[in-house]
């Protein structure tokens, strides 16, 4: 999973149109959501099994920027291991799920060609990038 992170005032998007068949259906085509964490996140192959990884990685950086919501962002443009739409549609669902035992957490809309504004803090940690993989497995 390849991470984008921005530390936003706020961030504001719009669905304009379908980038695949089967984009999720949505309700709102328009969504601000101020002060806010926003990983920008490429589901890689695989990554249905490092979920438990990336929540703790996603919420570390949440801790140390002070981050109470979180705007989970389909980005698929951070990987050429890309994971297929279906499985990074769960993988999302599920980070969506699990982050939200601590946080409010909204997902933008996955399968979609958006506009979108966002106002970074520019503090030091206001921009983070993370590769996240699986635990490296013990040697025999
Ligand atoms: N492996 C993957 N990881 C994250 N997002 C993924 C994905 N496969 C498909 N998507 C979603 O479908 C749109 C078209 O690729 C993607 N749309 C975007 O990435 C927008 N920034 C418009 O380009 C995204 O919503």
């Amino acid at each position: 999973m390849r991470v984008l992170f921005i530390h936003a005032d706020y961030i504001e998007y719009e669905a304009k149109s379908k980038a695949m068949k089967d984009a999720e259906e949505i309700i709102e085509k328009k969504e601000r959501y101020e002060e806010c964490l926003v990983p920008f996140i490429s589901v890689e192959e695989g990554d249905s099994s490092i979920l438990d990884r990336a929540v703790v990685e996603i919420e570390d950086v949440a801790k140390k920027v002070g981050a109470e919501r979180i705007v989970l962002y389909p980005y698929a443009h951070l990987s050429n291991k890309l994971a297929s739409p279906g499985e990074a549609m769960k993988v999302l669902k599920e980070l969506e799920k699990m982050l939200s035992e601590k946080y409010e957490v909204h997902r933008a809309p996955f399968g979609w060609y958006k506009s979108f504004v966002i106002s970074c803090k520019g503090h030091p940690l206001s921009e983070l990038s993370k590769e996240i993989r699986g635990e490296a497995k013990e040697e025999e």
